[in-house]
């Protein structure tokens, strides 16, 4: 990275790269904080450089299955219901993502799933939040985590439909943090000769980035004691659901994992597994060939559980967390960025790293996490891709499977 290029950036700017570098987690650099600008290039590298996170000893962790939830739900659903009743559940709704793969340039929620009439994707996750509390005749708070790029039209969008039905004093935003992409050669990219092409940080900063907005009082004073995280973009998301919070509670786990059995060993899931003893996942970019296809003697796949996104944390063990050093995942991205002529680029191809921090491994800094194994029919129907798989016709089939109107 050019000096002279961080010299143009302006003193907020080159305060947030100093403490967004002083979080890293990179060995060996002495001094982080306190580093000169000059040295950044060659810190982000050695983050480059040393992509893959050292990671441990892989086991199969199995799952509280279908079957064996079927016979306690009623047990389960009371417990859940009782908690929400209490005011003790509120709800994280992950919005902060750019939903590029998609090719919708919008907050990805406000994206219409309908055919014959309108269904927007945050209208269809609301509407299966108030399944829940129309039954608990209780309102859940839902907290939604959105980017600087898209908070604005987020708020809007819910305010301009009236926030599809559900409590406004209920729904409260927040926006989550941005971190500067750099080119394949460690240059940190500005989108303008003030500013640096900064993107959201992954969505493993929800917990910090909900404190840092201040919203950790609201949790104090409602006296919320989990959390439900999920991702805006399965349109079958069970939010808050009874049975999962009960589960999770009678197993005393710090945390739970709803999960699917994968549709293929190579689906593009995470997998839930444990890593020296402790819950993890691994995501299937990770996962080599032989663990995908591995069985037991049955010929049930051991690393055959899916995440799809939607995790019970307990409030006090995520403040427990909250000042852990993430590992950063480096992912390849189309960033745009301004040339050295002073236009604006917008790349075709993946042009810069991205520094992610990812909730998974929040799960890895539990001691435990309930693996419950949902149907993957009635709860996953993720919106990715504008075709093909886990598309916008895949999930407009399940939806109609489940006798949701479009
Ligand atoms: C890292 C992660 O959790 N990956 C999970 C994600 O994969 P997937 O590859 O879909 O993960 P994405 O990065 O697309 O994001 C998932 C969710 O996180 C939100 N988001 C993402 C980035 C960001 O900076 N801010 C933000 O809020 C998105 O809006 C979305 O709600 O869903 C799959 C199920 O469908 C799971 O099997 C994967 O384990």
């Amino acid at each position: 990275m050019k000096k002279e290029i961080l010299d143009k950036l302006n003193s907020t700017n080159q305060k947030y790269l100093k403490n967004y570098l002083s979080n890293i987690d990179i060995k060996d650099i002495p001094n982080k904080l306190d580093h000169q600008l000059t040295d950044m290039d060659w810190s982000l590298l050695d983050l480059i450089n040393g992509q893959g996170q050292k990671r441990g000893e892989f086991s199969p962790l199995g799952a509280m299955e279908i079957s064996d939830i079927e016979k306690n739900k009623s047990h389960y659903k009371e417990l859940g219901l009782e908690a929400i009743r209490k005011g003790e559940v509120g709800a994280i709704l992950l919005a902060g993502g750019q939903g590029t793969r998609l090719g919708f340039n919008k907050a990805k929620g406000m994206f219409n799933m309908g055919i014959h009439k309108d269904l927007y994707i945050f209208e269809q996750l609301i509407s299966n939040l108030k399944e829940v509390t129309d039954e608990a005749k209780a309102y859940v708070p839902l907290y939604i985590m959105t980017s600087e790029k898209n908070d604005k039209e987020t708020k809007e969008f819910f305010k301009e439909h009236d926030y599809f039905g559900y409590d406004e004093n209920y729904v409260q935003f927040f926006v989550q943090d941005m971190v500067p992409s750099v080119d394949f050669d460690g240059n940190i990219l500005l989108d303008s000769k003030e500013s640096l092409a900064m993107s959201p940080n992954g969505n493993g900063g929800w917990f910090s980035s909900m404190v840092r907005a201040g919203l950790d009082k609201d949790l104090n004073s409602r006296k919320i004691k989990w959390l439900n995280v999920f991702a805006v973009d399965n349109v079958l998301q069970r939010i808050a659901d009874p049975v999962f919070i009960g589960a999770t509670i009678d197993s005393g786990n710090e945390c739970g994992a709803k999960v699917v059995r994968k549709a293929d060993p190579e689906e593009r899931v995470g997998a839930l597994c444990l890593e020296d003893g402790k819950p993890s996942i691994i995501e299937y970019y990770e996962l080599t060939k032989e663990m995908a296809y591995s069985t037991d003697e049955k010929g049930t796949l051991l690393y055959g559980f899916g995440v799809i996104l939607n995790y019970l944390f307990r409030v006090d063990k995520l403040w427990e967390i909250v000042d852990n050093k993430f590992p950063v995942h480096v992912v390849k991205k189309k960033v745009p960025y301004m040339a050295e002529d002073g236009h604006l680029v917008k790349p075709e191809e993946p042009n810069a790293y991205k520094f992610e921090l990812l909730i998974l491994d929040m799960v890895y800094m539990m001691d435990n996490c309930l693996s419950f194994e949902v149907d993957r029919k009635k709860e996953f129907a993720p919106v990715k891709n504008a075709q093909g798989v886990d598309s916008v016709e895949t999930a407009r089939e399940l939806l109609i499977e489940n006798g949701v109107e479009l």
